[in-house]
């Protein structure tokens, strides 16, 4: 099996367990009662859906670490790629009934791994309808998935050239003041757009141009979410659709990875947005 042959077997794995994990919510909306390694209070649909692409991704052909948000360690699956996954991202949105995602990077490294070790990474978008959108070998490309099965919507997504949205996570009063002055000046331009999911606010800024952030805090300097499971592969997905990535000062795929569950502030969007996101935060 071939490296392509291995990413087109992870893609076709994630997009095959959506339905299941759809399926798996309505029951599993209350707490688990246990907390992941960063922390957070897991939902019983955390856990389940990552018991259901522990078992998908690990049986791959090709993927020989599985690693998740939810689990404290790698777990060894074989031979091959490593496949770091966001179960659910924006579980916390499960409980008003909004938009939520998976998340998934295909690093041919041991974790943690730097993103520039990406060699794939995509996002699957529990909407209205179920969307995947995932990049390889320099582009991505948009899917529909209905009954797992992926068909093509759009085989070469770009950044929209006119940016008009923008989405900023974090209590505002908890942003460090360059961040909010950077906010002042874009929000003249673009409107607000912000779920709580990253996957759905990124989406947004995919769709639209824009640009998101999860932004260093003054109470959190390393902003929320993690680089492993977040950050690199959706940076990646936006790079590769002619958007940047950045932890403030350079691209997020350049940040040094130096644990499993390390978090990173991030900036995602069009290009002119996070050149001047990072002449703000000099
Ligand atoms: O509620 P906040 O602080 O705005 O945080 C929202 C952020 O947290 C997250 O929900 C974290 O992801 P998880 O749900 O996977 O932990 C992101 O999707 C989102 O961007
Ligand atoms: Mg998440
Ligand atoms: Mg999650």
């Amino acid at each position: 099996m071939t490296g392509t042959d291995t990413v087109a077997a992870i893609r076709a794995a994630v997009a095959g367990a959506t339905p299941d994990i759809r399926a798996g919510l309505p029951g599993r909306r209350e707490q688990a009662g246990t907390e992941n390694p960063s922390g957070e209070r897991r939902l019983a649909a955390d856990e389940y859906a990552d018991e259901l692409l522990a078992e998908r991704l690990g049986a791959v052909d090709g993927v020989g670490t599985y690693a998740s948000e939810e689990r404290e360690a790698v777990v060894d699956t074989g031979e091959g790629y490593a496949v770091a996954v966001d179960p659910l991202d924006g579980s916390s949105n499960l409980k008003p009934n909004n938009v939520m995602g998976t998340i998934v990077g295909v690093y041919d490294a041991d974790l943690p791994a730097s993103g520039r070790d990406l060699v794939a990474a995509g996002y699957v978008l529990y909407g209205p309808i179920t969307t995947m959108a995932f990049a390889h070998e320099g582009s991505v490309t948009e899917y529909l998935i209905e009954n797992g099965e992926p068909t093509v919507l759009n085989g070469d997504v770009t950044l929209p050239d006119d940016p008009t949205v923008y989405g900023f996570g974090g209590r505002v009063p908890d942003w460090p003041a360059d961040v909010a002055a950077y906010v002042d000046e874009v929000e003249s331009a673009l409107k607000l757009r912000y779920g709580g999911a990253m996957i759905g606010d990124v989406n947004q800024v995919l769709t639209y141009g824009g640009v998101f952030a999860y932004p260093a805090l003054q109470s959190a300097p390393e902003g929320k979410l993690r680089l492993q499971f977040e950050c690199n592969p959706v940076g990646y997905v936006i790079e590769c659709a002619g958007g940047r990535s950045s932890d403030g000062s350079g691209s997020v795929l350049d940040v040094d990875p130096t644990a499993l569950h390390q978090r990173t502030p991030v900036y995602l969007g069009n290009e002119g947005l996070i050149d001047r996101l990072e002449a703000a935060l000099d």
